[in-house]
């Protein structure tokens, strides 16, 4: 608790609740330090704390590469998974509610992870993303089995503008009966965005209804780009 416990502190989750339910989406400004990002980028070379490499062409993600961790997690990439997961929680279980869907999830990250393991999804979905020239990420959905956890986030570890152009985050929203709204991030260094995986619930005339989510990254002109998502259920592959 103690690398992130200031951070979390500081947060006003009150405010990120209603940029949630407002948009899908929220930022937390320097949830990284400098440090802390170095770091991770640095790990991306060292083959043990991986237990799957994917280069995105291969399955027309997009083009770049990603690792996924193992088990047992980095500590501070554990102590994000846990002590994020009960603030965005009661999120999730309003938006299943508002849609009027008979699911609502535990309040303790661990207590999801024991029903994806009943659900034989074991594997960790906590990935470091690189993106060199060209590189980019196609529009999807993270789902990895039937258990799934909706709200998802990602730290961006190196600078736009400096480190690396073009790259934005992209996330595409799709109403029913509407055109595709594309919304484009530029986050910071250390920056940590908090979006939804699937779909969000927006207020009509006749209650709410489900607008559906996807997120991707525009292509990169120039540098390297480098990405850590968390998402909270684990895969079963
Ligand atoms: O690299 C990014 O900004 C997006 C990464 C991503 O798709 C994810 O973390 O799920
Ligand atoms: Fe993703």
């Amino acid at each position: 608790m103690e690398i992130m416990s200031k951070v979390l502190e500081q947060t006003d989750w009150d405010f990120i609740t209603e940029e949630m339910h407002g948009k899908g989406f929220a930022t937390i400004s320097k949830f990284l330090s400098e440090k802390q990002c170095d770091e991770l980028i640095q790990r991306y070379d060292h083959p043990q704390a991986y237990r799957k490499t994917v280069a995105m062409e291969r399955y027309r993600f997009g083009l770049g590469e990603y690792k996924y961790f193992n088990y047992p997690l980095p500590e501070i990439i554990q102590q994000i998974r846990t002590n994020i997961y009960p603030k965005l929680a009661p999120i999730a279980n309003a938006w299943f509610n508002a849609l009027k869907i008979d699911r609502q999830f535990p309040l303790q990250h661990e207590e999801l992870l024991q029903q994806c393991h009943q659900n034989n999804q074991q594997k960790a979905t906590v990935l470091i993303l690189k993106y060199g020239k060209s590189g980019h990420n196609t529009l999807h959905q993270d789902l990895y089995g039937d258990i799934y956890f909706p709200i998802q986030t990602v730290m961006f570890l190196n600078e736009p503008g400096k480190d690396f152009t073009g790259g934005e985050f992209v996330l595409i929203q799709q109403t029913p009966r509407a055109q595709s709204k594309a919304i484009v991030l530029n986050p910071k260094k250390g920056d940590m965005l908090i979006f939804t995986t699937n779909f969000r619930p927006v207020k009509g005339s006749k209650g709410y209804y489900r607008v559906n989510m996807k997120h991707g990254v525009s292509e990169v002109h120039t540098g390297e780009r480098f990405t850590l998502g968390i998402i909270f259920h684990d895969a079963l592959s």
